[in-house]
């Protein structure tokens, strides 16, 4: 499946957030989004997911148009992980990555035996069976956010939308995600979109990188391509060095 973003503009207000974008995402590649902060990144997200309308210009999830696909469609398509979910309730862990089994279910139906079995497995493969009947809102920011990634992927859809994954996880969470991310893609033919502010983690794990620039496409295309010493400073305004495969930024204090 290929997910097409042609000509897009969107304005808070009247200011332009996004101008002329135009991208596509396909299906078995990991695209990592990067940019300053305020540069765009959720709210591109959020365009993508129908959770904003665009001023002008389309987006295609597959062949259909974003403006006229039904939202329980669109869930078997698009599964997201949001930065941070907040629950008031008490509702518990195995009930939270359920709802990943909502889109299809019909109204009032209870999730099958079926339903239990693929988010027990998703749990196991993201070493969260302890939790299960822990209390969500009881959790720590980033338990909460490696539940709201085993939703996603119990949603069982073509693309996952992950906006800042990894930014309450510790470094061993964050490569074990980004891998498991990795593994979603390159084995299962998952099309992964995911907004990431360290580029030495995009540059490892993502094939492809679109940066974000003053509501614009700075640049686009294979991180092998993409990253170098002068994109990165234009991007961030702060000096970075290569050494080997690894990107090492350099912040003066003055
Ligand atoms: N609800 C809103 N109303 C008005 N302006 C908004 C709203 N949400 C975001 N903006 C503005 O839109 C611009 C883009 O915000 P966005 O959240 O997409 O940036 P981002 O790249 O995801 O930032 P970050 O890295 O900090 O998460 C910013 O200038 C922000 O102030």
């Amino acid at each position: 499946m290929e997910i097409k973003v042609e000509n897009l503009n969107f304005k808070y207000n009247d200011n332009d957030v996004l101008s002329k974008i135009n991208l596509k995402f396909n299906s078995g590649k990991i695209y990592g989004i990067l940019g300053r902060n305020g540069s765009g990144k959720t709210t591109l997200i959020k365009l993508i997911l129908g959770l904003l309308k665009q001023n002008s210009g389309n987006i295609y999830i597959g062949k259909e148009n974003s403006t006229t696909i039904n939202f329980k469609k669109l869930s078997k398509l698009i599964a997201f992980v949001p930065q941070d979910y907040e629950s008031q309730t008490d509702i518990s862990v195995i009930d939270i990555v359920l709802m990943g089994r909502n889109p299809y279910l019909n109204t009032f139906q209870n999730p099958s035996k079926e339903d239990y079995k693929i988010c027990y497995r998703v749990m196991e493969n993201l070493n969260l069976t302890h939790l299960s009947n822990y209390s969500f809102s009881k959790l720590s920011g980033g338990q909460r956010q490696m539940v709201l990634v085993a939703r996603a992927i119990a949603q069982e859809t073509e693309f996952i939308v992950f906006d800042e994954p990894i930014s309450n996880l510790d470094i061993k969470n964050q490569h074990d995600v980004l891998a498991f991310i990795k593994n979603m893609a390159n084995r299962y033919g998952k099309g992964i979109i995911v907004s990431i502010h360290d580029p030495n983690l995009a540059n490892r794990y993502c094939d492809n990188i679109v940066m974000l620039k003053d509501g614009q496409v700075f640049k686009n295309g294979l991180s092998k391509d993409v990253f170098s010493e002068n994109t990165l400073k234009e991007l961030y305004d702060i000096d970075f060095n290569f050494i080997e495969n690894d990107i090492i930024s350099h912040y003066k204090i003055n």
